[in-house]
């Protein structure tokens, strides 16, 4: 049986007055990668985020390598080791490629790191070709590409990643998929992944939870997953 490198009990969390999360109970073990499906709204961001720690938590409680991180804040749990890719990719545009991938390395408290530049390239090779290049001036799976490899500068041990597909085209979403799986697979990097498409999320995925109006209402690992429950678990 693997390690579970986070689990979150009972979470909940709210905007204001709206409570958006109302005990969320989900697990994620370590080298996995597990993903949270569900329709628009339901809260899979507001998960991610009130995990990461931008959004505070009302009640409940999150674990992260068997300690309680509930309520540390967002910087210091990047320096733990939790890396967060949000929805729409957030590069900063005006830098250039090198540049993003260096704010990567604020993640670590070692002031001399240096940017893992032979690995990320291997992984990311369009990011070597476009190193000097401004980040907004890439396409949006190129961006996409760059957040990911920005998150992996601070050599994280869990990767939280919204929607990475959203608005890329089907090759660079399969590129990404095969890296997905090599992060969790070859360097033991788990990986808790937002995702809306089935044909994405279906081969990278070892285990699904499916929430509704911001709880899980049903999980399991994708092996035991026809095409056709996924569908039906999603349609809820
Ligand atoms: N900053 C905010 N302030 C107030 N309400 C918000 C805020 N962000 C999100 N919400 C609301 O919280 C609910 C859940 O949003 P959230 O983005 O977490 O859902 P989601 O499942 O990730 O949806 P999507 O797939 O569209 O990103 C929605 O009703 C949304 O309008």
């Amino acid at each position: 049986m693997s390690q579970s490198i986070l689990k979150i009990n009972s979470l909940s969390s709210a905007y204001g007055q709206s409570t958006i999360l109302w005990g969320t109970t989900l697990e994620v073990k370590k080298g996995t990668v597990t993903t949270v499906m569900g329709r628009n709204g339901v809260g899979k961001t507001t998960l991610l985020k009130t995990i990461m720690g931008l959004v505070p938590p009302k009640s409940g409680m999150i674990e992260y390598k068997d300690e309680d991180v509930t309520n540390v804040p967002a910087f210091k749990k990047s320096r733990m080791g939790i890396a967060y890719v949000p929805q729409g990719r957030e590069i900063i545009p005006k830098l250039t490629v090198y540049e993003n991938l260096k704010l990567g390395l604020e993640a670590l408290s070692d002031r001399k790191a240096k940017i893992p530049e032979d690995e990320i390239y291997a992984m990311f090779p369009i990011l070597k070709d476009f190193r000097n290049r401004l980040g907004g001036n890439l396409s949006g799976g190129q961006q996409q590409q760059l957040a990911i490899a920005r998150a992996l500068t601070g050599r994280p041990s869990l990767l939280l990643l919204d929607e990475p597909t959203e608005g890329i085209q089907p090759s660079i979403s399969q590129e990404i998929g095969h890296i997905l799986k090599k992060l969790a697979k070859e360097q033991g990097i788990s990986v808790l992944l937002v995702e809306q498409k089935i044909d994405f999320a279906r081969p990278v995925t070892d285990y699904f939870y499916f929430m509704n109006r911001g709880a899980v209402v049903s999980q399991g690992s994708a092996d035991e997953m026809s095409m056709e429950e996924l569908q039906n678990h999603i349609s809820l």
